[in-house]
């Protein structure tokens, strides 16, 4: 058997044992090619907007980079353990589970290979997530050990790419792409983030990264653009302050971008 083919064995025999995901019909993995993208946020809101949707959602932050959902969610309990299980803190009608939230949290920046994937196992396997609609997963960026891990690790898997307008950017969006596929996990589309910013003083979007990443993307790799959102203090200082733009201003004109977005995830998935 060659290499390729045992890893993808393995790949499959951990899909399979991880029986605590049985009752969540969708897994829907928010990944970037490089950090500080807005991944988070945006996983973040788009849960949001799904729930918003009569849907069920829990919200797993996978990050071991800097798990940062307890911040946007201004999330300061333990979770408490029922039969060894562990039990998701619900916030915002949402059942939020973060590795920042295990008591070796301050350890996450050193986690290596083997650790990763047991911690990630027990967040998807060990964790009473119930019946959800969606599990929305907040990768860690880029392609590192630890998104193969996950990747990995993660069953019946949909993936969600947010970039951002530099063409800097799309390189390392391509390689994260690439990575996915090469483990067949299906993308369902792009989402720019900080695609544009309204000043106040005129009508005109500001593209202050550039234009046009997203849809270049798109075109090249032959995926959806899911949506275009704006650089805006409100989603800024929203993650902040623990309370995302979807939790405090869902009608807002970014939070009708939001909600936009997940009506094409769920007509795409
Ligand atoms: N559309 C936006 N408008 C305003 N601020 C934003 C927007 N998207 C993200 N931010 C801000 O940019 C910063 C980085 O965002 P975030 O933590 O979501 O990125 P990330 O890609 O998850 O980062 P990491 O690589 O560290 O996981 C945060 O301070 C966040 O509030």
């Amino acid at each position: 058997m060659s290499s390729e083919q045992k890893e993808k064995q393995t790949f499959n025999s951990r899909r399979e044992s991880l029986l605590g995901l049985e009752k969540v019909k969708q897994v829907l993995a928010v990944a970037s090619g490089k950090g500080g993208v807005g991944k988070t946020t945006l996983a973040v809101n788009i849960a949001l907007a799904l729930a918003g949707e009569g849907k069920q959602v829990g919200l797993l932050d996978a990050d071991v980079y800097g798990p940062s959902v307890p911040v946007m969610l201004a999330l300061k309990e333990e979770p408490a353990r029922e039969n060894k299980m562990i039990v998701p803190v619900c916030k915002y009608g949402l059942k939020v589970m973060s590795l920042g939230m295990l008591a070796e949290a301050g350890q996450a920046f050193i986690w290596r290979g083997p650790m990763v994937g047991r911690a990630i196992q027990q967040l998807l396997g060990d964790v009473l997530w119930g019946e959800l609609d969606f599990l929305v997963v907040d990768l860690p960026p880029g392609t590192g050990d630890p998104s193969i891990t996950i990747a990995q690790s993660i069953p019946k898997a949909k993936v969600l790419m947010v970039t951002t307008p530099q063409g800097v950017a799309l390189a390392d969006v391509r390689r994260a792409i690439q990575m996915f596929r090469r483990y067949d996990l299906e993308i369902i589309g792009l989402v720019e983030n900080m695609s544009y910013f309204m000043c106040g003083h005129t009508s005109e979007p500001i593209e202050i990264f550039g234009h046009g990443g997203g849809e270049l993307l798109s075109e090249e790799l032959d995926l959806p653009l899911l949506g275009s959102v704006p650089l805006d203090l409100a989603i800024g200082t929203g993650g902040d302050a623990g309370v995302p733009l979807m939790a405090a201003d869902a009608d807002s004109e970014a939070g009708q971008i939001f909600k936009a977005i997940g009506r094409s995830i769920l007509a795409s998935t």
